[in-house]
């Protein structure tokens, strides 16, 4: 882990945190919106030491792979593993999956666990690929024109790119949210962001669907 990208993990960190105790000021319970993939991980571990009261904090996933949570592609077990350790273990943690075969057949169910987190949220972190997808948006995926339009929270998504089917929340879910931050690292990806924010077509680079949210950018190469 570079210097740089360890720095920029306790920024954001500290961002969060300061966000997250705004809102506990004056509400009971508060939302995190957290992302997967490997991004997250010395942020994660920064934000748990934070302290915080975690037992007022709600915690869900921006996006999920329908996998076992025992599968090291869950997004689930990053968190279990990374961020709900130590005092943040008393945050409430809302996964995105359930005991259905398929996305499909478990999207209501998972909805309705979502539906009592404390919306809206308070933070949403999102993460990027290098095709520009964040969440399960991808630019590849039938389902895309779906979660970027739908008013419901989650669409379960197959992408051709991806090996395993997924579940999102819906980019209308996400855009309530009360703070956007993007959390990227590496030249590969400033260059996807510059492309993005140079162009329109957010079917081509899903990114573009929360570049006017207004969107914190944390990057570091
Ligand atoms: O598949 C995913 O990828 C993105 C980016 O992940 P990274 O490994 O490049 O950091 C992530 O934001 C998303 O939550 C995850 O499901």
């Amino acid at each position: 882990m570079s210097q740089a990208r360890q720095q920029l993990a306790e920024q954001l960190a500290e961002a969060v945190f300061q966000g997250l105790q705004e809102d506990l000021n004056h509400q009971e319970r508060v939302l995190l919106v957290v992302s997967g993939g490997s991004t997250p991980v010395p942020f994660f571990k920064a934000l748990a030491a934070k302290p915080l009261p975690w037992d007022r904090v709600d915690v869900t996933l921006a996006d999920e792979r329908w996998v076992d949570e025992q599968s090291s592609d869950s997004n689930a077990k990053l968190v279990r593993e990374h961020l709900l350790q130590g005092e943040a273990s008393a945050a409430t943690f809302i996964p995105l999956t359930c005991s259905a075969a398929t996305p499909e057949e478990g999207v209501d169910e998972v909805a309705k666990q979502a539906e009592s987190l404390a919306w809206p949220a308070s933070v949403v972190i999102l993460g990027m690929g290098g095709d520009g997808h964040t969440a399960s948006l991808f630019p590849d995926s039938p389902e895309l024109t779906l979660a970027l339009a739908t008013e419901e929270l989650l669409v379960a998504v197959r992408t051709p790119s991806q090996p395993q089917p997924r579940i999102t929340f819906s980019a209308d879910r996400l855009h309530q949210a009360r703070r956007h931050i993007l959390h990227i690292t590496g030249e590969d990806k400033r260059a996807v962001l510059a492309k993005a924010l140079n162009g329109d077509d957010v079917r081509q680079l899903p990114i573009r669907a929360f570049l006017t949210c207004p969107l914190a950018i944390y990057w570091a190469p």
